[in-house]
């Protein structure tokens, strides 16, 4: 049976060394902030990003939601941008995506100060981290990932780590996280158009699935004593629950718990070390913000 990597105690753990941190920048008289920029009102985005700045004001750190109608024009949202971008009190900006679809996200991305670009989606971060410059903001999942593998004791060094899904956000920085000195990872990344999937699946020493498809990896798909990380953050209705829906991962957690070493639950994984390197990257901000003022 597998071992649980519970990202939930992970980000307790982390949570508490960051808060004293934060407690030693408002000594400072610096209290870092993040601002996030929620368009219209999908009741995941709304959850996520109130759990965003919920976790924010836990540690003593500023958080703000701007909520803009669904149809608000792209210059509305670049003159809210420039705002946060010019105020001294915003350290991290996150424009929460998916953006409805008249407003062109990539153009979005590229309107915040890359120095206040938490999320790390920036072109000039994805480009300093794909060089590994360690000025780099990297993205929250992939950190969170690494993360979890290096205090989870999982070795990386020459394994084969196989990512199912090719995204921006997700897959492409990890993959390039992985295989950089340190990690030292053999990667190799899965898509829609891969022919047979199960047959790179099977090679994995540690899977990484980050696609939004429930069970889409089945317990046969795996070799024995691997490590499977799922991104996966899907709802299915559930009626005899609080809120109607329980979230659920791309991996069918039974099954593959059978026979992996160690499994990141669906919730309680990968989706609460996002937030913990979200609240990392802000401070991270806040700290060469106050750095940047004294040089
Ligand atoms: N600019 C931007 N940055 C993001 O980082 C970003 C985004 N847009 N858009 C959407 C995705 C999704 N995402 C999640 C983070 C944490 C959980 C999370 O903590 N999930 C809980 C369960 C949540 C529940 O039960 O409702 C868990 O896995 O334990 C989920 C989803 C960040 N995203």
């Amino acid at each position: 049976m597998a071992r649980n990597i519970d990202g939930t105690e992970i980000s307790r753990v982390m949570r508490a060394e960051m808060a004293q941190q934060v407690a030693e920048l408002q000594a400072q008289g610096i209290t870092p902030g993040l601002s996030v920029v929620l368009v219209g009102n999908n009741p995941a985005s709304q959850a996520y990003v109130a759990s965003k700045t919920r976790a924010c004001e836990a540690l003593g750190m500023r958080g703000q939601t701007l909520n803009l109608p669904e149809d608000v024009s792209r210059e509305e949202l670049f003159a809210v941008i420039d705002r946060l971008n010019q105020d001294p009190a915003v350290h991290g900006i996150l424009v929460q995506l998916p953006l409805p679809a008249h407003l062109p996200y990539k153009a979005v991305l590229e309107h915040i100060d890359p120095d206040k670009d938490v999320d790390g989606f920036h072109p000039r971060n994805a480009g300093l981290a794909f060089v590994g410059d360690p000025r780099a903001f990297i993205p929250c999942t992939p950190a969170g990932i690494l993360e979890m593998l290096r205090r989870e004791n999982v070795p990386t060094r020459g394994r084969h780590v196989v990512i199912v899904g090719r995204s921006l956000i997700v897959s492409k920085p990890l993959a390039s996280l992985l295989m950089a000195p340190g990690p030292d990872a053999t990667v190799t990344i899965t898509h829609r158009h891969t022919p047979d999937l199960a047959s790179f699946t099977r090679q994995a020493d540690i899977l990484i699935v980050a696609v939004g498809k429930q069970n889409l990896i089945t317990r046969d798909m795996v070799k024995p004593g691997v490590v499977v990380i799922d991104v996966g953050q899907n709802r299915v209705d559930d009626p005899g629950s609080a809120r109607g829906f329980r979230m659920v991962g791309d991996v069918d957690f039974d099954g593959v718990s059978q026979v992996a070493e160690a499994i990141t639950p669906v919730p309680g994984g990968v989706g609460p070390m996002t937030i913990t390197m979200l609240l990392a990257n802000t401070l991270q901000a806040a700290r060469q913000s106050a750095q940047a003022r004294h040089t």
